[in-house]
């Protein structure tokens, strides 16, 4: 199998408004993808669809090869805020798994849960934001699953806790192989662990792609002030700023750009992520502007 998520046209719609529109993808196996984008740009939405929860309103949406079915042992899901049964202790929550999932890994789930400190006999209400986000973790890794979906897993976390977090997760995939589809606003914790990223603006996938060809191919450009228009084909604009007298481009283009109208840079992966979110959001204040007139 090479692709673990396939999407084509895919939408979901809540009444008449989308929550992810047109959403066309294809997720090669073995990658850990980050899914980037402002708040509301439907990223829990694509997780859900992904993981069987959702059901599209339009669209195809393949899932390891066959239709998303919630529940399936090969899928692992940690749902926004981490969520735990907090009546439930550690060493609940690890049967629980075992008793669900036929593939459960009950050794791994025990050395990951030693590892981490945690008591067993802890109830997981009481445990701190960054102990249930590790305990989520363990009991959806436990699963042994071939694709893993994290929902914003360290949204709640200091940074010394995301980082365990991450290292954790990071180890897993190493040994394991496992593809991981992780939503964040962190982008500098996407770059530390992610080889592909997705970026969502208002429902639609606005570049996807692995994360080497994605910074090979886009370069800021410093130099006079021109029209975007003006830069010929094959260069295609992600965001533009102007002063009266100089232009800063954010630049696609897979061919390498050498013009000594421009100083040519590289950009790193929060760059190119501000690049298309600040290209949306201005478009979208553009249009109400044109509204209020
Ligand atoms: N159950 C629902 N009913 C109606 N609208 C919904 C529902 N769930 C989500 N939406 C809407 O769909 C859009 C996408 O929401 P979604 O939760 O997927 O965004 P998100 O990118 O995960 O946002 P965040 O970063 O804030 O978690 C939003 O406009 C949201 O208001």
């Amino acid at each position: 199998m090479t692709s673990v998520v396939v999407t084509e046209g895919l939408t979901k719609r809540y009444g008449r408004r989308p929550a992810l529109a047109d959403c066309t993808l294809d997720i090669p196996a073995g990658h850990v993808v980050g899914l980037v984008g402002p708040n509301g740009a439907g990223k829990s939405t694509l997780l859900q669809l992904i993981c069987g929860l959702l059901r599209p309103s339009a669209g195809r949406l393949s899932v390891l090869g066959g239709e998303p079915a919630s529940g399936s042992a090969r899928l692992g899901f940690v749902a926004q805020d981490t969520p735990v049964y907090s009546g439930l202790s550690v060493e609940e929550h690890l049967r629980f798994g075992a008793h669900l999932n036929p593939s459960w890994d009950d050794q791994l789930a025990h050395e990951r849960v030693d590892r981490l400190g945690l008591d067993p006999k802890q109830k997981a209400g009481k445990l701190s934001g960054g102990q249930r986000a590790q305990l989520a973790l363990t009991v959806a890794i436990a699963k042994r699953p071939d694709l893993l979906l994290l929902d914003e897993p360290v949204a709640a976390l200091d940074p010394l806790a995301r980082r365990e977090f991450l290292q954790g997760l990071m180890e897993y995939v190493a040994e394991s192989g496992t593809s991981v589809v992780m939503s964040s606003h962190l982008v500098a914790d996407l770059e530390r662990v992610c080889d592909y990223l997705i970026v969502l603006v208002r429902s639609r996938v606005r570049v996807a792609g692995e994360v080497e060809e994605l910074l090979a191919t886009h370069h800021r450009l410093t130099g006079p002030r021109i029209d975007p228009e003006a830069l010929g084909p094959g260069r295609a604009v992600v965001h533009a700023r102007h002063t009266d007298v100089q232009s800063t481009l954010v630049v696609r283009s897979s061919a390498p750009i050498e013009d000594p109208a421009f100083s040519v840079d590289g950009i790193d992966l929060e760059d190119l992520v501000l690049a298309y979110m600040s290209e949306a959001a201005e478009s979208g204040r553009d249009r109400v502007l044109e509204k209020q007139r």
